[in-house]
């Protein structure tokens, strides 16, 4: 039997040791490391098995974060729903048996602890966040960061500081992550882009045309920075007076659809201007967890997402 090492402050990560002769095997669990933290733990490993009298030392780090997926939420201009589908995407993603994360990314109005109904703020372990549990995803956001009502006057690099640690939260078996970016195509979210590094992306339009013409513009940084885009939504498409039943289409209709079929990419759906949405969303409900007409049309852009990411 191997006499196992003290590993000290590391000794929850290491799954196994094994000393054959002077060849020391260790395996350790590097999850929710940041990139350039998974030598520094090789390296201390790697010391106490040498002083156990190993010569020469095999480090094997598991949980690599490759297998977990970003998906970045983005608009051309704020004020789309872009924050309230992000929200309800992941909660549909997480009723299709998904494990599930959400990162507020949305330095200029943080939204998601309201919409997902929670004011828990997030514990630190060794300077890693744990993030919250709320609606059965994982949530962290920009917003816990700061005392609550503070304005975020963040320019890029503080900006893309914040996203790094909640990047680099205590995600644990996490295999998807909805980031929600903040609104338009500035250099802030050139660098949060480039710094989440998404597998891919979605936007969010309603369909007038302006709204589109800045739609347009998100693809193209998507585009830019290698990002695939999956999708477009069209949000607020259309309204049925609940008075007289009629429906109208206050900001025109299809217009997003007709984009996406002209940029070559894929038209994921589209939800008409609700009350009842925004009343559940202000109320911390998301829609999403029901089994509504709202949850059902939740699940079907999710599982037109998923289709979208893994095809
Ligand atoms: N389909 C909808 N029907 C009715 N209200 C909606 C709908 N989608 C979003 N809203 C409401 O519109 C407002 C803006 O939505 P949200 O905050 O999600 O937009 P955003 O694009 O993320 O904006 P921001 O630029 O502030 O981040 C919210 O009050 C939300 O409840």
């Amino acid at each position: 039997m191997t006499d196992t090492p003290d590993f000290g402050p590391d000794a929850s990560r290491v799954r196994s040791f094994r000393l054959t002769g002077t060849v020391a095997s260790i395996v350790a669990d590097a999850s929710g490391l940041a990139d350039a933290e998974r030598p520094q733990l090789e390296a201390r490993l790697r010391t106490v098995a040498e002083r156990h009298g190993a010569g020469e030392v095999r480090v094997a780090l598991t949980a690599a974060r490759s297998g977990r997926k970003l998906i970045a939420v983005g608009s051309g201009k704020g004020g789309v729903g872009k924050s309230t589908l992000a929200a309800n995407l992941a909660v549909a993603l997480a009723r299709l048996g998904r494990k599930v994360g959400i990162i507020d990314a949305d330095i200029y109005g943080p939204s998601q602890p309201r919409l997902l109904g929670t004011s828990e703020r997030p514990e630190a372990e060794d300077k890693t966040l744990i993030p919250v549990a709320a609606q059965g995803v994982r949530l962290l956001s920009v917003g816990q960061l700061v005392p609550e009502g503070q304005a975020l006057a963040w320019r890029g690099p503080m900006a893309a500081g914040a996203l790094n640690q909640l990047v680099e939260g205590q995600w644990g078996d996490t295999e998807l992550i909805i980031v929600d970016l903040p609104p338009g195509t500035g250099d802030v979210q050139l660098s949060l882009i480039q710094k989440a590094r998404p597998a891919g992306a979605v936007v969010v339009s309603t369909p007038q045309d302006l709204a589109l013409i800045d739609a347009t513009r998100a693809i193209d940084l998507f585009r830019k920075t290698s990002v695939p885009v999956l999708g477009i939504i069209e949000n607020m498409a259309g309204y049925d007076c609940p008075h007289c039943g009629q429906p109208s289409d206050p900001f025109g209709s299809g217009g997003a659809e007709a984009a996406a079929h002209e940029l070559g990419i894929p038209f994921l759906g589209r939800l008409p201007l609700s009350a009842s949405l925004r009343e559940a969303s202000d109320a911390g409900r998301p829609p999403a967890a029901g089994d509504g007409p709202a949850g059902r049309a939740f699940r079907d852009l999710a599982e037109k997402l998923l289709a979208a990411l893994e095809p």
